[in-house]
């Protein structure tokens, strides 16, 4: 039995995590996935670089497998940005603030992107594993404890993330799409 440390500082997505893999108690084939809160550093770069340097990080800090996770929320008007930035926009601007930027554009679409990186330990190539679900920014409904999950509406319903029962985001969301890739992954390795 291997074990994988799941190396994030957010409570909102690891509690997701789990309720995704949860049909498997946490266990992925051979594997347990065990949970270690550490804050990375984040380089500037694409979404690729920012996942393989947080997973070559963490995987140096836990010295074995690692799994870390990078989220985005790019606007297509916007060609993308806020993109890995979006957690410095939410603390600077607020909810509010990432829905007014869009104000002269009638393009309110954006992509949620969540970039899992996989690291078997210090020295070891990122496997990289992703997934993007397609919405629009919409005024804040719902909660707002989990980051920009009120203001991101997914393509085909009328809730926001934040609005929408968790058991259904959690089979439509970029992380549980990318997340199915890693299951994949882990369970013909
Ligand atoms: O330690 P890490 O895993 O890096 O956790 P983090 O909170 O720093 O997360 P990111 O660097 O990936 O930044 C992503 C930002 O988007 C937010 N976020 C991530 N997943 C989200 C989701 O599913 N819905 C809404 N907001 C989300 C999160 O709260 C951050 O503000
Ligand atoms: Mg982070």
């Amino acid at each position: 039995m291997s074990e994988i440390t799941f190396v994030t500082g957010n409570a909102n997505k690891l509690k997701e995590v789990i309720a995704i893999l949860a049909s498997e108690n946490g266990k992925v084939g051979k594997y347990t996935i065990t949970n270690k809160s550490l804050d990375l550093d984040e380089v500037q770069g694409s979404i690729e670089e920012i996942s393989i340097h947080k997973a070559k990080e963490a995987a140096k800090i836990i010295g074995g497998p690692v799994l870390v996770e990078d989220t985005c929320l790019g606007y297509d008007a916007f060609n993308n940005l806020p993109g890995p930035y979006i957690k410095w926009f939410v603390k600077a601007v607020g909810l509010t603030g990432l829905v007014d930027m869009l104000y002269k554009f009638e393009d309110k679409g954006a992509k949620a992107i969540c970039t899992f990186g996989y690291c078997e330990g210090p020295g070891h190539e990122v496997k990289l594993f992703q997934g993007i679900t397609q919405g629009n920014i919409v005024d804040s409904r719902g909660p707002t404890h989990f980051g920009w999950d009120s203001i991101f509406e997914p393509v085909g319903f009328n809730q926001t993330y934040a609005e929408l029962d968790k058991d259904i985001k959690n089979t439509i969301s970029h992380r549980f799409k990318a997340l199915d890739k890693v299951r994949d992954y882990l369970l013909n390795n």
